[in-house]
């Protein structure tokens, strides 16, 4: 990418304001920012993984762009895995790019809730309408395959809603290897439109560089400190002061770099996330699924609360995902070319924590299920068994270790009324936020209504952290919304009102 800066020595830089992250949040700061004449420096942890390097082997893939190579996983019972972009455009350059607005009805209950100040879904909806634009959300042009139509016909034979998915692409090749950086350039991530956009206007971008902390001085955040690597691997620190600094670096790390730079009120203790259970289905014929996009419906009866959609496939994704339970599943993986795997998501009642560790640089991430989460994955698996079986499946097996597969839809049932067995279930995680949420209820919201940090003049959130709760819903196209909102109220509100404004917080 054009002004991709690698460093070669010690460095210290100046700018109007600085932004940490590169991803859904960041660029779009970076994007309000460049726009009205800002210098801005912005400083990313991870590589700049080019189209044209895009790695087709998901180990080579999942080290370049994914926190961990992937292995990321949110400590309770049980475990819930999770997955983040560590790249330049963070998330947006793995994800799936569908693109769904949240609900009005969460929106408006956010608003009274926390107590946030000109949120209305109608005053949101110029944010939203920028996201949409920036990332063409639209239909994936060309035939849709088989794993698609799956979840078209079980739903159909329900008399379930189902949805097309609208993505952020622009002449999508279905190469299906969204996870792994699109091949092709056709996903409308952060590194193929705003970023560049921003570098051309002068934005100094630096990639490899991961912030520590940032200084804090009488109210004001006078200093970010990072350490940068160069291609030798050699890692030099690298500090810039500037006016204003986002911290835009995903809901799990932005939490963590706050705590570390001693801002601890109400930071990173009401993380949300969607609990996502799969499921393999095995059919008669082959799905193929590898040779299409992944599936571009989800089954949206049961949303905002519950979500059914259809996972990327690919023969290495399924063998990693039945590796878990090899024992039990291994066989599972000569019939690949017959199987789909498929999700089911929920909107949970239970938080989870962030806590930086000191000397470490991944945070302890926590998350407790509440017990009617428990009952709402109870009953999102028994819908997908339902779904599966009602699109003509053989045989369906549950993410849960050790479960020998429902062969009948009479089976399906076996979770609606009991519970599922809590060490066994398999859970994970693609979507992250609320671990800093804004607005003027002081007992539980970290910033303000327009994302600046409590008591601090010129510090502000911008990404996933800043969605109030879980949305029930693909989270970048809210996120992105956030953001724009975030920068332009940072410009448009004056040095001195957001001074006296921080040091009210401070009283
Ligand atoms: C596999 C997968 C599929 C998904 N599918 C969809 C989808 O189809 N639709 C959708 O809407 N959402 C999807 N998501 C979620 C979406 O991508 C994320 O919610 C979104 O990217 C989060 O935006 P963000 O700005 O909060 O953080 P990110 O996009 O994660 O960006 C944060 C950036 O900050 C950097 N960073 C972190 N710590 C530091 C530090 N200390 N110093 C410097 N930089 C740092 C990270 O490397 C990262 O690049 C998916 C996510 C994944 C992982």
């Amino acid at each position: 990418m054009r002004g991709t800066f690698r460093l070669s020595s010690e460095l210290q830089l100046e700018a109007d304001a600085v932004i940490i992250g590169s991803g859904a949040g960041g660029a779009s700061v970076a994007d309000v920012l460049t726009a009205s004449g800002l210098s801005v420096v912005m400083l990313e942890e991870g590589k700049h993984v080019p189209s044209s390097s895009a790695s087709p082997v998901a180990s080579e893939a999942f080290a370049a762009a994914w926190r961990s190579g992937g292995l990321t996983a949110a400590f309770g019972q049980p475990p819930i895995a999770y997955a983040e972009g560590r790249c330049v455009g963070g998330g947006t350059e793995i994800n799936s790019a569908i693109a769904q607005r949240a609900d009005n009805y969460l929106i408006d209950q956010w608003r009274k809730v926390y107590k946030i100040e000109n949120f209305t879904p109608d005053e949101l909806t110029q944010y939203y309408q920028r996201a949409v634009a920036t990332v063409n959300a639209s239909l994936t042009p060309g035939p849709v395959g088989r794993a698609t139509d799956i979840l078209r016909q079980g739903g159909d034979v329900l008399g379930w809603e189902v949805s097309e998915l609208k993505r952020g692409q622009r002449g999508c090749k279905g190469a299906n290897r969204c996870a792994f950086v699109c091949p092709s350039g056709a996903k409308q991530s952060m590194a193929v439109t705003l970023l560049p956009k921003a570098i051309d206007r002068g934005m100094r971008l630096f990639a490899q560089t991961r912030v520590a902390k940032i200084r804090l001085v009488n109210g004001r955040a006078t200093e970010v400190i990072a350490r940068s690597w160069d291609v030798a691997g050699q890692g030099r620190s690298i500090r810039v002061k500037a006016g204003m600094v986002f911290v835009c670096a995903g809901a799990i790390h932005t939490p963590a770099i706050l705590r570390r730079s001693g801002l601890r009120e109400r930071i990173g203790n009401t993380l949300r996330v969607h609990p996502t259970i799969k499921a393999t289905a095995l059919f008669d014929e082959p799905v193929d699924a590898h040779r299409s996009r992944l599936p571009l419906t989800a089954v949206t009866e049961f949303m905002p609360e519950q979500r059914i959609g259809g996972s990327v496939f690919t023969p290495a994704l399924f063998g990693l995902s039945l590796a878990g339970d090899w024992i039990n599943r291994g066989d599972l993986m000569q019939h690949w070319r017959f199987c789909g795997s498929y999700y089911g998501m929920i909107r949970p009642r239970g938080v989870g924590a962030v806590r930086p560790l000191p000397g470490i640089n991944e945070p302890l991430v926590r998350f407790t299920l509440a017990p009617e989460d428990w009952i709402a994955l109870g009953q999102i698996l028994t819908r997908l068994g339902q779904v599966m079986f009602a699109a003509g499946a053989r045989k369906v097996f549950p993410n849960i270790f050790g479960h020998e597969g429902w062969t009948s839809p009479d089976q399906v049932h076996e979770f609606w009324d009991n519970p599922l067995p809590k060490r066994q279930t398999n859970l994970m995680t693609v979507h992250l936020f609320s671990s800093c949420p804004p607005g003027e209820h002081r007992d539980v919201c970290a910033v303000d209504s327009y994302g600046r940090v409590r008591g601090v003049e010129n510090l502000f959130v911008a990404d996933g952290s800043l969605i109030p709760e879980a949305p029930g819903v693909n989270p970048q196209m809210t996120i992105m919304a956030l953001a724009f909102r975030v920068a332009e109220a940072a410009l448009s509100h004056s040095v001195k009102e957001r001074a006296q404004s921080a040091a009210t917080d401070r009283r």
